[in-house]
């Protein structure tokens, strides 16, 4: 079996991917939760601008006396003519030797030119001392347009709506927002020692853990998760489960049944189901035997191992990514490595490209990476609880040792 290194197979999985086409609007207006609830972390399709020039107008960054910076050069008394407190538009030219009393945000009045906030003055009745001259002409003056100009592009396609985008949209009175649809991602077991969590164990069973691991990790991606559940190691069941998962989500992800086992039929159902394998096998370890597929109707199919460590780190280095760019994501969607110090000895036998998973933290001088403790075998799912990475060694490499630095993926 052709084992591809890691950066091999990304290629050929990620070039595979193509960004979902299709198109949904988010409206403002529309009922249920509020618009931030609905929109939140919903990728946006279309480039967003505005008609508003930010600041819409004019206006005080303080509250304070609107005045012309000429007549204020040196202490002096004006005479306050208006008062304009926000949500209001002036009525007042200012002329020389004039004020405005004026709040946050209010507008400028014509004739001003500067803001000099209430702290620098005193006030008797209708007029004002002003104590210390402000320094520059238009001091604390939000000047229109400064921020943004109508028409210019203030949010691009592809970018998560998280709160900031968010507000800006509501700024922008963009009332019908265009995002991508989100994919719908169907995951399935296959393995007939499989129980569900609330079955009875038999001796030789084991509960099936991938498929709430698995939803888990595609709900977090902000996908559409489709449950189908435990598929027995049934040739002819397992390929009508398969026909369906392809008809019904962009991608299936299922795990268990691609090794070289009696019982690992996926490689063969894959293919007589008119796929095309572009990866069998991956110099990677845990999750050597990952399978990846394209559909001719361009479904994508994950065939991930059944050990769980390696059901969730193929996820995690393969799955995720693409899930990410077919999604929408313009960036950000490509596994990042950086680099921590690891706080104990690595080891590897250097035959594959090892994935570890732990923690990192970030301490003094940088990342810190500390593996997680139990053992590193691939059926063992305990130890993953609480992390946050994989420690990487690369082919070749055997020993890293505590106190230097070792690549990590954030997961
Ligand atoms: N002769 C060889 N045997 C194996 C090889 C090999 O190269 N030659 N590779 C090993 C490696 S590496 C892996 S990884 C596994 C992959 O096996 P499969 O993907 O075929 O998975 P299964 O055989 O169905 O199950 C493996 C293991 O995982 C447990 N499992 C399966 N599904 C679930 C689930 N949904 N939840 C929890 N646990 C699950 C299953 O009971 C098995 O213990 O193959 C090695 N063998
Ligand atoms: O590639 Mo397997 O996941 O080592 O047990
Ligand atoms: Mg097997």
């Amino acid at each position: 079996m052709l084992m591809l290194s890691v950066q091999e197979a990304e290629k050929l999985i990620f070039d595979a991917v193509q960004v979902i086409q299709d198109v949904e609007v988010v409206k403002l207006e529309d009922g249920g939760d509020s618009f931030a609830v609905r929109i939140r972390d919903r990728i946006l399709a279309a480039s967003i601008s505005s008609q508003l020039d930010f600041p819409h107008w004019d206006n005080s960054a303080m509250d304070g006396y609107a005045v012309r910076f000429e007549d204020v050069k040196t202490p002096v008394t004006l005479d306050i003519i208006e008062e304009i407190p926000a949500g209001s538009p002036p009525q007042k030219t200012i002329q020389s030797g004039q004020a405005a009393r004026i709040l946050t945000g209010s507008m400028l009045p014509q004739g001003a030119d500067t803001i000099v906030m209430q702290e620098n003055t005193t006030r008797q009745g209708d007029r004002v001392s002003i104590l210390t001259p402000p320094r520059d002409r238009g001091a604390f003056v939000r000047y229109q347009g400064t921020y943004c100009k109508a028409g210019d592009p203030l949010l691009s396609p592809g970018l998560v709506l998280k709160a900031p985008e968010i507000a800006i949209l509501a700024a922008a009175q963009c009332l019908e927002v265009p995002v991508f649809r989100r994919p719908r991602v169907a995951i399935l077991s296959t393995g007939s020692e499989l129980v569900l969590p609330n079955q009875p164990l038999q001796p030789g069973q084991i509960v099936d853990s991938n498929q709430y691991g698995l939803e888990a990790l595609v709900a977090e991606l902000g996908a559409q998760v489709i449950s189908l559940g435990i598929v027995q190691d049934d040739p002819k069941v397992l390929e009508d489960a398969i026909a369906h998962a392809i008809e019904s989500a962009d991608v299936v992800i299922s795990s268990g049944g691609v090794s070289v086992g009696d019982y690992d039929y996926v490689d063969r159902i894959l293919e007589k189901l008119g796929a095309t394998i572009q990866v069998r096998a991956i110099a990677i370890k845990p999750g050597k035997p990952l399978t990846f597929a394209t559909f001719p109707n361009a479904a994508l199919y994950f065939g991930l191992p059944g050990n769980p460590a390696s059901a969730f780190v193929t996820f995690w280095r393969f799955a995720k990514p693409a899930i990410q760019k077919l999604s929408g994501l313009a960036q950000g969607w490509e596994p990042k490595f950086l680099t921590a110090t690891t706080t104990h000895d690595l080891k590897s036998d250097g035959k594959r490209e090892l994935y570890l998973w732990g923690s990192v933290s970030i301490e003094q001088g940088g990342f810190q990476f500390t593996p997680a403790g139990g053992s590193r075998l691939s059926g063992n799912l305990i130890h993953l609880a609480g992390t946050n990475a994989l420690g990487v060694m690369a082919i070749g490499e055997t020993a890293i040792n505590a106190g230097e630095a070792v690549k990590f993926l954030l997961i």
